[in-house]
């Protein structure tokens, strides 16, 4: 059988091209030498998918900061405001993805959103009205090109036109219907030149129909596809989805002209039955994603070999796949070499599903050995049980998921507790990660300083910030974050059953990455995570200091979980040990917790029928669960980042939080229709700006937000914040934009009590 990938990261294996990037964003390198480090890092890939035996290999996958961004940028979808700056294409592309603030103009970034259920974001396209949708680009071409003159005859790989629709803003009275003639238009000349240039195929990337789809949906896919597959200027097409299954669209997508269709059989719980009982056509080739590109685990061979079998007892022609890109894991265990080879004989990141990709091959040619090998990982057991965590998981009664008194109660409480002003200001947890707090850092981690150097430096630093707080006028403080290298990754180290790596960056976006923690064994708490760190922050002032934590569901989705344990069962042993560190900060004296779940969304399954029964059933208990013993008077913040919040609205008030921020900035703000509709009972801070972009808001313009805000939630309810922490951000920024922030709120409450 013939063996591919959808895609593969393209950060380098040790993040060469962040630093890269960071470096043109600081002029300290030329859009030349930036080019080059990114051709360099092309080729790199190309090569190691060739001498793994892949047989086909995609090109197009590579991007400086985020592919759907790239297939906008190639169809001139660009807003206005970002060509009136006038800038050279590539500094343009940049202006979209973070904002502009310089002797061109003012702009924002266009909006960021996660990618289905990924820690991946994208930047969302804009449709204007007055968009002028046509092939400008040359991206996707080049790289066709520079990869055939390097020896490789590549499959070029662009999202398509459905996605981008279903994944777009239309901001203005034109809707999808309108835009698809000149869509249909813009691809078919990319395909044109794609024939031109000598390339065989192309695969069109639409995950989005893995979603629910309404006849309107498929009136829609139907009037974009049914012309551009009568025009494939003798190319051949995959439509490549994953994610899930398509089962609204599968009889469709089977109708259509397509050559190929990729399918994904292990999040698509549909799949296998689709391709059963519906047939697979003979004429077209079905690309079964079979290799997971979502986890680390090394695969099963012998699952493996038995779901490809009856795959290809339903279809005449199978290439081997992956279920998805492999873009969301880590290139290469090699990188590993501090991991014990007892627990890296059962990993695979991207290299090695290559290598697993080509050894199901050999295995369906009849390499039995291999198989052989393979099945000895599955025959013992690999994690030892922690039995007191079990049981207390199982012996967990509805009473521990709920707190009293009730939400309303607890609020008059704190009222009197904590006497804050009316629009009281905070911020989300982190200050900036500056290169000195990484280099003290590194290194600690090498070494090179004693365990009280490098608490010291940290300590120093909370002063600074906690000092720089108060004399700005924040209302609740924070500590700063400055011992944490993540928000998870940091909790992962001081929890047991975790495991770490030192080079596993993944993509999360732009030029920013994550070293997921790996789940191996059984979570529990043995030490305190947290309190040293708040406890000395609240003693250098009289204002609260929040304590600052991870929770439990995010803890889960931005790790990589255990396979032989129910998501739930993780989630609940993760949410004992973070309930012992929200009642020790408690106990010492620290009355303000946040609980941060910035990635409740993330499992979110990508079907609405799925969302209780499959999810939200356990993740907001599981939340609960960590807040439900602390005291009346006790204030539990939660915040949310980069997510669509409207349809799990009620979800979201019933974690029974007293306080929630989340972003709103870089969404203008449709949230708060929302929040005004359903009567939404947590008090809110909608970010007033947006921290992941390097532009300093004026006074003037978060003060036009947070009017915006007042003018739809209860004055009482509201908390003045950015949209997220500050961690990306330079000191340069942060100084001025919460200096910004402090006077905007000072300036509204005044406005309000001469209204009073
Ligand atoms: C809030 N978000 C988060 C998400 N997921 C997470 N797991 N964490 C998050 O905070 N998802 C949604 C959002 C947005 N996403 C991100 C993702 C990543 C970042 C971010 O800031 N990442 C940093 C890396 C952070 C880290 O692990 N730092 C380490 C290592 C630092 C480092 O690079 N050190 C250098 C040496 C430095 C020196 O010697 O000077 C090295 O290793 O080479 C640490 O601090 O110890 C990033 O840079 O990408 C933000 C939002
Ligand atoms: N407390 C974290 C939340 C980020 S989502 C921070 O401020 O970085
Ligand atoms: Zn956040």
């Amino acid at each position: 059988m013939t063996t591919t990938v959808i895609g593969y990261p393209r950060i380098g294996s040790h993040r060469e091209l962040k630093f890269a990037v960071q470096k043109y964003f600081k002029q300290a390198i030329s859009a030349d030498e930036l080019a080059q480090t990114a051709s360099q890092l092309r080729h790199e890939n190309w090569q190691t998918l060739s001498d793994a035996g892949i047989d086909q290999i995609p090109s197009g996958d590579f991007s400086y900061y985020d592919l759907t961004l790239d297939t906008a940028t190639l169809l001139n979808i660009v807003p206005a405001r970002y060509k009136a700056l006038h800038l050279a294409p590539l500094d343009e592309y940049f202006a979209q993805a973070r904002g502009y603030q310089g002797e061109h103009g003012d702009v924002k970034a266009l909006s960021m959103k996660k990618w289905f259920n990924t820690n991946y974001h994208y930047l969302v396209t804009e449709f204007d009205d007055d968009a002028d949708i046509k092939l400008v680009g040359t991206k996707i071409f080049d790289e066709y090109q520079e990869a055939r003159d390097a020896g490789y005859q590549t499959r070029p790989t662009i999202i398509g036109p459905y996605t981008l629709i279903k994944n777009g803003r239309f901001t203005g009275h034109k809707t999808a219907s309108d835009f698809v003639p000149a869509l249909v238009a813009a691809y078919e000349a990319v395909f044109a030149q794609l024939a031109k240039q000598g390339a065989d195929w192309i695969q069109i990337d639409e995950p989005a129909l893995v979603k629910d789809q309404t006849a309107a949906d498929l009136a829609l896919f139907s009037s974009l596809y049914k012309p551009l597959l009568a025009a494939k200027h003798g190319l051949k097409v995959l439509g490549q989805t994953y994610f899930g299954d398509v089962r609204d669209s599968y009889d469709l997508l089977t109708s259509l002209d397509f050559d190929a269709l990729g399918l994904d059989f292990l999040e698509g719980a549909e799949t296998l039955p689709l391709v059963q009982d519906h047939g697979f056509p003979a004429d077209k080739i079905l690309y079964a994603g079979v290799i997971n590109g979502k986890n680390i685990w090394k695969a099963h061979y012998q699952d493996k070999i038995d779901l490809l079998n009856q795959i290809k007892g339903a279809a005449a022609q199978v290439v081997i796949s992956t279920s998805c890109s492999l873009l969301h894991v880590p290139y290469t265990i090699e990188n590993e070499p501090q991991l014990d080879d007892k627990y890296k004989r059962y990993l695979a990141f991207a290299k090695e599903k290559l290598t697993e990709l080509v050894e199901l091959d050999r295995i369906e040619a009849g390499d039995t050995a291999l198989l052989e090998q393979n099945e000895q990982l599955f025959t013992q057991p690999r994690y030892v049980e922690n039995e007191t965590i079990t049981k207390q998981v199982a012996s967990l009664k509805e009473a521990d998921f709920h707190r009293e008194p009730s939400f309303e109660e607890r609020a008059r409480v704190q009222k009197a507790e904590f006497n804050l002003p009316k629009l009281p200001t905070t911020t989300i947890g982190s200050f900036p990660q500056t290169k000195e707090v990484k280099r003290n850092r590194a290194k600690f981690k090498k070494g090179e300083i004693t365990k009280e150097a490098y608490d010291q430096f940290n300590r120093d630093q909370i002063k600074a910030c906690v000092e720089f707080q108060e004399e700005i006028g924040v209302d609740v403080l924070v500590h700063g974050e400055f011992e944490r290298n993540d928000m998870v990754e940091y909790f992962g180290e001081k929890l047991d059953g975790f495991l770490f790596t030192s080079n596993a960056w993944v993509q999360s976006y732009g030029t920013r990455c994550v070293k997921p923690p790996i789940i191996w064994g059984d979570v529990s708490r043995n030490q305190p995570i947290t309190v040293a760190e708040s406890v000395y922050a609240q003693s250098l002032t009289d204002k609260p200091v929040k304590g600052m934590l991870t929770g439990p569901v995010t803890i889960l989705n931005w790790s990589f979980p255990r396979e032989d344990l129910s998501l739930k069962e993780s989630t609940y042993q993760i949410a004992l040990a973070i309930q012992a560190e929200v009642l020790d900060l408690e106990h010492n004296g620290i009355k303000i917790i946040q609980i941060d779940e910035a990635a409740l969304r993330e499992n979110l399954p990508l079907r609405q029928s799925d969302w209780y029964s499959k999810y939200l059933d356990w993740a907001i208990p599981a939340f609960r669960l960590v807040h439900s013993k602390v005291a009346a008077s006790t204030q539990i913040h939660t915040h949310m980042c980069y997510s669509e919040f409207d349809d799990i609205i009620d979800a979201i008030d019933d974690m029974d939080a007293d306080v929630i921020s989340f972003e709103a900035s870089r969404a203008d703000l449709t949230l708060l229709d929302t929040l005004q509709k359903d009567h939404f009972k947590t008090h809110v801070g909608p970010g007033v700006y947006d921290i992941h972009s390097p532009r300093v808001p004026s006074q003037d313009e978060i003060e036009g937000t947070i009017r915006k805000i007042v003018a739809k939630i209860p004055l009482d309810n509201i908390w003045i914040n950015p949209d997220c922490g500050l961690k990306t951000r330079g000191n340069k920024e942060t100084t001025p934009s919460l200096i910004h922030l402090v006077a905007a709120t000072k300036k509204v409450r005044q406005e309000l009590a001469y209204e009073n």
